[in-house]
């Protein structure tokens, strides 16, 4: 496989015998250009990153059972979420700060992302107000992550400004009533560069972070986050809008049942991407049980260590309708900006076209549970796919 853009357009760090090839090698990129501050924020798992590595960890543990002498000569990527097309199953992860990591932050991956033909996620902790992020890709589908705020009318005006800017969902971050401990916040004393400004609350003056000598974040959930939020509080965010709502950070079946009962529009299987709670389930692990106690009623997404096409095709397999990825697009935006980002996405794009094809699949919907097996020593019951007769 080629590499994904043609190359004169290329910065020089995206070109030559250098460039990268992989997700891994994006990241090893950012971490050389980033400070140990911001690189520690978003790089970072909680505690011992246990789950960081279990997350990469779980995709590794599945194996495929592909079939053959299938004519794969056309591959069609093309799926649909909430109702809208996107050209693979893959959407970008809401992400706080992202002016962290380039001077055009959320606006280069605006384009980027409506650039490869998919949905970008929009953190409430953006560095840009979330109306220039829309009037930067106008049209292109965005999510609106929301945190709740103690003060609900806070609350109430970003969803009300993600409504009638476009945004098409909300995403509801529920893993988050308190931050996980990130210790290499703590250590840093991490804080948002004074340069720079949670954008969706410049008028609010809420941007700053309390500096108390450990994580400057970690001191700003803790003073303005609702920990009290529940599930009735799902009911009063849809009395303030019409948009769907999405439950981002469940792990169990039990939750999910939840969700669906209190009239959430999706769920995505998340873990925070390893920084809230460690030790919590591989999120790839978790999606199997969350897709059999939602029954269909609701699509079902995931994130949290998808670093590979191949990664993408076992998640459908079990029942994802798309993945969504974090850092890997942070590393594209560090290491060249929206340019970084078209090539992270379209190296994933390749992977996931490449993998599809090897394990015999035409296009998404082929993509079924006969394809993975949880242990590569333990053979498939074939009894879930032959006919009774020949089984
Ligand atoms: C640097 C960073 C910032 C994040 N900011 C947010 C956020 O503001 N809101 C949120 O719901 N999730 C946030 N997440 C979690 C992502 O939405 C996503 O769940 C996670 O990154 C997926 O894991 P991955 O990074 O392994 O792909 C953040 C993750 C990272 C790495
Ligand atoms: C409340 C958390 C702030 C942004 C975030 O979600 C993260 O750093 O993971």
């Amino acid at each position: 496989m080629g590499r994904p853009v043609s190359e004169p357009e290329l910065p020089p760090v995206l070109t030559g015998p250098h460039a990268p090839v992989n997700v891994a090698e994006f990241h090893a990129l950012a971490k050389a250009k980033l400070t140990p501050m911001v690189y520690g924020y978003f790089s970072s798992g909680a505690d011992d990153q246990q789950t960081l590595q279990d997350n990469e960890e779980g995709f590794r543990r599945l194996r495929f059972r592909p079939r053959v002498l299938i004519d794969v000569s056309n591959a069609d990527m093309m799926t649909e979420v909430l109702g809208v097309k996107i050209s693979f199953p893959l959407v970008v992860a809401p992400t706080a700060m992202q002016r962290m990591a380039h001077p055009e932050g959320e606006l280069a991956t605006a384009r980027a992302v409506a650039k490869a033909g998919t949905v970008m996620g929009l953190s409430s902790w953006s560095t840009t107000a979330l109306e220039d992020v829309e009037a930067e890709a106008p049209g292109s589908p965005k999510w609106f992550q929301l945190y709740v705020y103690k003060d609900r009318e806070v609350t109430k005006q970003l969803v009300m400004r993600a409504e009638a800017a476009g945004y098409k969902a909300i995403a509801l971050t529920v893993d988050t009533p308190r931050l996980g401990r990130r210790e290499a916040d703590i250590k840093n004393q991490f804080n948002l560069p004074p340069h720079l400004t949670m954008g969706n609350f410049a008028m609010l003056k809420q941007a700053n972070m309390e500096n108390d000598g450990g994580s400057g974040l970690a001191a700003y959930v803790a003073s303005l986050i609702d920990r009290s939020l529940s599930w009735k509080d799902i009911q009063w965010l849809k009395s303030i809008t019409k948009m769907p709502i999405l439950a981002k950070g469940v792990v169990t079946a039990e939750d999910a049942v939840l969700a669906v009962e209190n009239g959430c529009a999706g769920i995505i299987v998340s873990n925070h991407g390893a920084r809230q709670l460690d030790g919590v389930i591989s999120t790839i692990d978790a999606l199997e049980e969350v897709v059999n106690a939602v029954q269909g009623k609701v699509p079902v997404f995931v994130d949290s260590g998808v670093r590979r096409g191949t990664d993408i095709v076992k998640a459908l397999a079990l029942g994802a309708k798309a993945c969504l990825i974090g850092r890997p697009v942070v590393w594209g935006l560090s290491v060249a900006g929206e340019q970084g980002i078209t090539y992270v996405l379209d190296m994933l794009k390749k992977e996931f076209e490449l993998a599809m094809s090897l394990c015999g699949c035409v296009k998404v919907s082929d993509i079924n549970r006969s394809m993975v097996i949880r242990d590569a020593f333990a053979p498939y019951d074939v009894r879930r796919t032959l006919p009774p007769s020949k089984a």
